[in-house]
C-alpha cells in the first residue's frame, strides 16, 4: 500500500473567470470544491487509478468535516488525526489557461496533536510500502517535521517520496529520504544554484545528494524531468505540451512515481509514469483528477534519454 501524507490538507476552491484581472471585480463563471492539499491529491490520483492508497494528516472544524465527506464520497481511503483549530481553503482562479493560486496558512497543530498524529502515522505503516511526503506544515509544526517523519517510515522499511520546499526541505535532507521529488525553482532556491538550463538542474540534483537525498527527480514543467538515480541519470520529454489548469500536476507526478516504484519499475518506465499522469492532470479543470486518455496518450509518447556522467 502507499501511504500519502498530508499534514496541512485544504478545501480547495477553484473558481473559473473569463479572465483575471487584478483590481477589478469578477463573475465566477464555475465553483467547484473538493478535499485537496498536496497528500489528498497524490491519494485521489492513485485511487482514480486503483492503486491501493490510503491518506493521512490532521483535520479539524467545519472546513475538515466537509473535506473527510469529499473523501468518503470519492471514495478515497483516510485515516486522519483530529485537531482543535480549522482546516484551511485555498482559492485557486482559472482563466484560459492560467491558474493563480491562494493557499491559506492552515490551523495551528500543538505539540500534543503532532504527538497524536505521529503515533497514527506509525500505525499505518506496517503495510505500507511507499510513503509520499508532500506539501507545507501548518502552523506550530517544527521544520523538523518531514525528518522526524522519514525516521519512523525507515523504521519500518518504507520508500520516502518527498516533495516539500524551504526549510523543511533542508531539515528533511538530513533524514535521507530516498527520492526527493521537487520543481525546478524549488531546486534553484534550495541550493543556490540556477536550474534555467539541464546542466544547472543536474548540478542542483547533485547538491541534493549530497546533501542527503539517495535520489532526486526534478520536473520542469514543459521542459519534462530530470533525475539524478542510482541508475544513471536520464532527462524526460514529452511529445507535446497539454494546455489547461496545472495546478495538481506535481502531486500527479508524485502518484505516477509512487505507483512505479511500488512495482518495482526501473527509472525510465517510473519518468514516462510520472510524466504522462502530471500531463494528464493539466488536462482536467481541478488538482487530483487524471484524464486517462492523456496519460496513456503521453506515457506511449514520452521519451527518456540516459545522459552520461
Ligand atoms: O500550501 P501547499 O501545501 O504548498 O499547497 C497546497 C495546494 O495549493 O497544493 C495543491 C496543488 O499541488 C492544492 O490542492 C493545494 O491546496
Amino acid at each position: 500500500m502507499i501511504v500519502a501524507t498530508c499534514l496541512n490538507p485544504a478545501l480547495d476552491v477553484t473558481y473559473s473567470v473569463a479572465a483575471l484581472q487584478p483590481g477589478t471585480s469578477h463573475r465566477v463563471r464555475t465553483v467547484r470544491r473538493r478535499p485537496g492539499g498536496k497528500g489528498v491529491n497524490v491519494a485521489s490520483v492513485l485511487t482514480q487509478q486503483a492503486v491501493p492508497a490510503l491518506v493521512t494528516g490532521t483535520v479539524g472544524g467545519r472546513i475538515g468535516d466537509e473535506l473527510i465527506v469529499g473523501l468518503d464520497t470519492a471514495g478515497i481511503a483516510h485515516r486522519f488525526s483530529p485537531i482543535a483549530g480549522t482546516t484551511r481553503q485555498t482559492v485557486t482562479i482559472t482563466s484560459e489557461d492560467e491558474a493563480t493560486v491562494l493557499n491559506e496558512p492552515g490551523p495551528i497543530v500543538t505539540d500534543s496533536e503532532w504527538e497524536a498524529f505521529t503515533a497514527v502515522f506509525a500505525g499505518l505503516l506496517d503495510d505500507a510500502e511507499i510513503v509520499t511526503l508532500s506539501g507545507s506544515l501548518p502552523g506550530g509544526v517544527r521544520s523538523s517535521a518531514y525528518a522526524e517523519l522519514i525516521g519512523i517510515a525507515h523504521q519500518h522499511d518504507a520508500v520516502v517520496i518527498l516533495d516539500c520546499e524551504g526549510e523543511s526541505l533542508v531539515e528533511a535532507l538530513h533524514a535521507g529520504p530516498d527520492i526527493v521529488k521537487i520543481n525546478e525553482h524549488e531546486a534553484a532556491s534550495s541550493t543556490g544554484i540556477e536550474t534555467d538550463s539541464t546542466k544547472g538542474v543536474f548540478a542542483a540534483a547533485e547538491e541534493l545528494h549530497v546533501l542527503g537525498a539517495v535520489e532526486v527527480v526534478i520536473t520542469r514543467g514543459a521542459a519534462g524531468v530530470a533525475a539524478r538515480t542510482r541508475d544513471g541519470r536520464f532527462v524526460g520529454t514529452a511529445a507535446r505540451t497539454v494546455n489547461g489548469n496545472p495546478t495538481g500536476a506535481g502531486d500527479a507526478f508524485t502518484a505516477g512515481l509512487a505507483a512505479s516504484t511500488a512495482e518495482g519499475a526501473d527509472w525510465p518506465t517510473r519518468l514516462r509514469r510520472a510524466s504522462a499522469w502530471a500531463a494528464a492532470a493539466v488536462a482536467m479543470p481541478t488538482a487530483g483528477e487524471l484524464d486517462l486518455q492523456v496519460a496513456t496518450d503521453h506515457e506511449n509518447r514520452t521519451t527518456i534519454e540516459e545522459i552520461p556522467k
